[in-house]
This record gives structure tokens, C-alpha cells and sequence, in this order.
């Protein structure tokens, strides 16, 4: 990041944004608040390993992101290297939400080996409410469902 006054910050934010709640809201308007441009990098399907794979289709995923009034443009992120869109993007910041598995040390090493000067800062602020969460929200919709069909 450069420290003239007037220059201009890039933040980066990722996920994979199955069903938009307030949670991932707050995550971008906190995202968006730290610099002038919010460029979200959406997660692949076929890189989603650590939880069920979305169904939601993943240009339909990041369509509805870009809709968002924090954000300034989404993408869609590479399917075999995570660092390609982030070396093309060169951000000044990249965020990290609260429990997204990543290690902010681990990943500004791995930004400087590519000559990548970004600041990665954790978000720490949890948005609560008792839906903002897409895994929890599925469940409930097929708990009820589920129930619907007995009753
Ligand atoms: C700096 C950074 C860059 C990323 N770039 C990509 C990418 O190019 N392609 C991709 O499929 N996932 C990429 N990801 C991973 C996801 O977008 C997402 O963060 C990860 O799947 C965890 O998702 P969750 O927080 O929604 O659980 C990147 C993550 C980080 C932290
Ligand atoms: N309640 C919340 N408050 C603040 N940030 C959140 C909240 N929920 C999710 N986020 C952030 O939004 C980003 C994208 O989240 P992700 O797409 O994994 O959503 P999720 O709904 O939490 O997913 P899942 O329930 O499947 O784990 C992550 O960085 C995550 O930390």
C-alpha cells in the first residue's frame, strides 16, 4: 500500500456465498469501509472441500454477490491456483472473514514469494443472528420440509 494521502485502496475479499444472508453483509460493508474499491473473489465449486459443495451454480453465486451495494465487482476465482487472480488483481488489501480457514501469517508469506505487497487483515466482526449462516439455513429448510411431508 502506498502512504501518499490520496491513493487509491483496492481490498480483496473471498467466499463462497451460497445463500446471501447478513452475516456475509456485514463482511462486505466492513470489507468495503477499509479502503475505495471491493473486488470479491467467489469460490470455485470444484475447489469447495471443506464443507458440502454449493448448489448453487457458481456464476449464479457470484452474480448475486456483485449485486450487493458494497461491492464494486465480483469474479469468479481460478480453479487450480488461488494467488493467479490476486497477482493480476495486485490488491492493497486482502481480508479474511472470522472463521475463514486461513492463516493471515502463512498467507502474507505466501503473497511475498509472488511479490505481492498486500496487508491481510482479519475481519473480526460476527454479524448475530440466527440465520446467518448458509449450512444453517439449509437445515432448516429441510428440517421443515422434512417435517411438512410427515405431518
Ligand atoms: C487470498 C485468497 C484467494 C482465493 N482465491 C481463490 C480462487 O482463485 N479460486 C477459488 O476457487 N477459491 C479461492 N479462494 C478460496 C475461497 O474463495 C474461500 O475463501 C474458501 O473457499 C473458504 O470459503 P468460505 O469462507 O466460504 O468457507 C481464495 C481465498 C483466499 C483467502
Ligand atoms: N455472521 C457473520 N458475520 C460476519 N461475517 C460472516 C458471517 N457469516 C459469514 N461471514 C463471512 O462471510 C464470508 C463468506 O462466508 P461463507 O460463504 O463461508 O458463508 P457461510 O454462510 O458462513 O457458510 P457456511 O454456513 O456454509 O459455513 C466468510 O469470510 C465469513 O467469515
Amino acid at each position: 500500500m502506498q502512504n501518499s494521502p490520496c491513493s487509491f485502496v483496492r481490498v480483496i475479499a473471498t467466499g463462497t456465498f451460497e445463500i446471501i444472508h447478513p452475516g456475509h453483509l456485514r463482511f462486505l460493508e466492513e470489507a468495503k469501509k477499509l479502503g475505495d474499491e471491493l473486488i470479491v473473489i467467489v469460490a470455485r465449486t470444484k475447489n469447495v472441500k471443506h464443507k458440502p459443495k454449493p448448489v448453487i451454480p457458481e456464476e449464479q453465486r457470484r452474480k448475486v454477490v456483485e449485486a450487493i451495494k458494497f461491492v464494486d465487482r465480483a469474479i469468479l476465482g481460478d480453479e487450480n491456483d488461488i494467488f493467479k487472480p490476486i497477482i493480476e488483481l495486485k490488491p492493497d488489501i486482502i481480508v479474511l472473514g472470522h472463521d475463514q480457514h486461513f492463516d493471515e501469517k502463512w498467507l502474507e508469506e505466501e503473497l511475498r514469494k509472488r511479490n505481492v505487497p498486500a496487508k491481510v487483515v482479519r475481519i473480526k466482526v460476527k454479524e448475530p443472528c440466527e440465520f446467518c449462516s448458509s449450512a444453517k439455513i439449509i437445515q432448516a429448510i429441510v428440517e421443515s420440509r422434512t417435517k411438512a411431508k410427515i405431518n
